[in-house]
């Protein structure tokens, strides 16, 4: 099943996180006043999303593409654009100007939710690409609210285990979760040798388990997570991760529970920044749902509306996290 949609999602976000990558070697190389310049994510995250929806409009013209960016910018900025332009050309040969304008811009169409349909972050977690940390390029493919294909490019993932270039992590649903590590040149295919089958940990006892939460203290509540871990018992600091690279470290057994409480109670989590780590946890053996203990699910447009807080676990620690969550926060 999806043999083609996972063979053309693999190579399209291998070769946007190698763009990606090439990008913030500039920026680590860098001074650091140009560290807190915006301006070479912004053309990597145009690049990443036209990469992306060229490949998936030329495999399948008919599946719509829902993504974090708009061309709005481009179309304004002849300078950004020739930018953009000359990163993608580089990247994947010769492109025509509006053709990546258009690839753009088809993310940010309306589209029948409830339907099939791709989504795409090109850059998650553009605060630790700036820093010069995790970040990842997510893809998933999503049918009647469900997710059946998820992509997580991570080029900088543990390189003492998956190389220099990080990993890129993959699912089909009921087919089972792995990763492979992501070569420069070599797109990563459905039939890579050296993809490896990737599993959640087994610990169901809390106070061994390890922890993630996300870098930014502006995008979860800290204090909230340590009064959940305080009541599980969990005795490890938290480790704080940029990015959907999260949901990678659930997947490959490196961390045991992801917990996500937005601090404003009318911030809703896109879709674009769930779907595809959400389908590599659930396939890696692991349960992802929001803080009430429902599954996410993708029909309600581009934000996961009725969604509060966001929970990936191991799934055996699942129930025990939930009932600490429910007793610490009013959902
Ligand atoms: N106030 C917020 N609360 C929760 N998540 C946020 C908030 N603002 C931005 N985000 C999203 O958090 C994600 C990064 O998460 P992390 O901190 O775990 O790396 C980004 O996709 C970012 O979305 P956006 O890309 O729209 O800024
Ligand atoms: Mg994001």
């Amino acid at each position: 099943m999806y043999r083609k949609e996972l063979d053309i999602a693999l190579s399209a976000v291998s070769r946007a996180a190698k763009l990606c990558r090439d990008v913030q070697q500039t920026l680590v190389d860098a001074e650091s006043v140009q560290k807190k310049d915006r301006s070479p994510v912004t053309i990597a995250d145009f690049g990443s999303q036209a990469i992306i929806s060229m490949a998936l409009s030329a495999a399948f013209p008919e599946d719509p593409l829902v993504g974090e960016e708009d061309a709005v910018l481009l179309r304004k900025n002849d300078v950004l654009r020739g930018k953009v332009h000359n990163l993608v050309s580089n990247a994947i040969g010769a492109v025509d100007e509006d053709a990546l304008i258009e690839a753009i811009d088809r993310g940010a169409r309306d589209t029948n939710f409830s339907g099939r349909f791709w989504t795409v972050d090109p850059i998650d977690g553009t605060k630790g690409f700036l820093r010069g940390d995790q970040y990842a390029v997510a893809l998933a493919l999503i049918e009647a609210g469900r997710v059946v294909l998820g992509v997580l490019g991570c080029p900088n993932f543990n390189p003492e285990k998956w190389g220099a270039n990080g990993a890129i992590f993959y699912a089909v649903a009921g087919g089972g979760a792995f990763a492979a590590p992501i070569e420069p040149g070599t797109p990563v295919g459905r039939n890579d040798l050296n993809a490896k089958p990737i599993r959640v940990d087994g610990t169901n006892r809390p106070e061994a388990a390890r922890f993630c939460e996300s870098v930014e203290s502006a995008h979860s509540d800290h204090e909230v997570h340590r009064r959940i871990c305080d009541r599980l018992g969990i005795l490890a600091s938290p480790c704080r991760i940029d990015s959907q690279a999260k949901y990678a470290a659930i997947a490959s057994g490196e961390a045991s529970i992801y917990l996500r409480l937005p601090r404003s109670s009318a911030y809703r989590e896109k879709i674009w920044d769930h779907a595809a780590g959400a389908a590599v946890v659930t396939e890696a053996g692991g349960r992802v749902t929001d803080f009430s203990g429902s599954p996410l699910g993708f029909t309600e447009g581009r934000t996961l509306k009725s969604h509060r807080g966001i929970l990936a676990t191991n799934g055996r620690l699942h129930d025990g996290v939930l009932s600490a969550i429910q007793s610490t926060v009013a959902i």
